[in-house]
C-alpha cells in the first residue's frame, strides 16, 4: 500500500479514554428503573453506537411500550447519569499509551482530529485536558448519519483539508471500522479480532500502537 498519510483521525471512547464503564453504569441504572435486564455483555454491543440506537438495542421488543416522548426522556435520564460520572474525569482517565500516541502524531507533523459519536465528546476532552491537541473535533452533533455511515469521517477530513485516502482512522468499535472503510480511509482497529478484525490493520490496544513502524510499513 503506497500511501501518503497526512492526518490521523481518532475515535475518542475506547481509543483515547475508556468511558464504556460509565456508559454501562448509566444504561444499567436506567434499565433497572424500567425493569429491563441489561448485562455487561449487552453493553458491548453499544460500543460506538449512537445514544438513540443504544436505547433501541437496550429496549429490544419493549420499545413498543413507550411513546416518542418517553423514549426521549429515557435518553435524557441516562445522559444525566452519564454526565454525573463525567464530572469525576481527569487526565488519569487517558488510556495507557494515549498520551504517547498524541505526542508521536504531533512529532511526525501529521494533522490530528477526533471523530466521536458522542454528544459529550467536548466535555470528555475537557475533562482529560487535551482539547487543545486537536486540529478539529467532530462529535455526535456534527453529522446526521452516525457510524457505520462514513459521514463523520468524511466531514472531519474536509475540515482538515485532506483527502479521505490521506487519513488513518483509529477505532475500537465494529461500527467505527465499518465507517472508516466506507470512507475509503485506512481503517485501524483497536481491540480484539472478533470486534475489529475486519479493518485494514489491528492492534490489541492503544498501548500496542507503534505509529512510526505502522506508518513506515504503509509506504
Ligand atoms: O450518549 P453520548 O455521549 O452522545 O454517546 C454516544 C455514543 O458515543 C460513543 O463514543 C460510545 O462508544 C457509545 O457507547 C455511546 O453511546
Ligand atoms: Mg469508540
Amino acid at each position: 500500500m503506497n500511501k501518503d498519510i497526512k492526518a490521523i483521525i481518532l475515535d475518542l471512547d475506547g481509543v483515547v479514554t475508556e468511558t464504556s464503564e460509565y456508559h454501562f453504569q448509566g444504561w444499567k441504572r436506567l434499565a433497572e428503573e424500567e425493569g429491563i435486564s441489561f448485562t455487561r455483555e449487552d453493553n458491548e454491543q453499544l460500543r460506538g453506537v449512537s445514544r438513540s440506537k443504544s436505547l433501541e438495542l437496550l429496549l429490544g421488543d419493549y420499545i413498543d411500550n413507550y411513546t416518542k416522548e418517553e423514549f426521549q426522556e429515557m435518553m435524557d435520564r441516562k445522559n444525566g447519569y452519564y454526565q454525573e460520572y463525567l464530572t469525576e474525569m481527569g487526565e488519569e482517565d487517558l488510556l495507557p499509551g494515549a498520551r504517547e500516541l498524541l505526542d508521536e502524531i504531533k512529532e511526525r507533523g501529521l494533522k490530528m482530529a477526533i471523530a466521536s459519536a458522542s454528544r459529550n465528546a467536548k466535555t470528555v476532552l475537557k475533562g482529560l485536558d487535551i482539547t487543545q491537541e486537536f486540529n478539529t473535533i467532530s462529535d455526535g452533533y456534527s453529522v446526521e448519519n452516525a457510524k457505520p455511515a462514513p459521514d463523520i469521517f468524511l466531514h472531519t477530513a474536509k475540515k482538515l483539508g485532506v483527502k479521505p485516502e490521506e487519513c488513518v482512522v483509529l477505532e475500537d468499535a465494529e461500527s467505527g471500522v465499518d465507517a472508516a472503510l466506507a470512507a475509503d480511509m485506512v481503517a485501524v482497529g483497536v481491540g480484539p479480532k472478533e470486534r475489529v478484525g475486519h479493518g485494514d490493520y489491528r492492534f490489541d490496544s492503544t498501548a500496542d500502537i507503534n505509529l512510526t513502524e505502522f506508518l513506515d510499513n504503509l509506504k
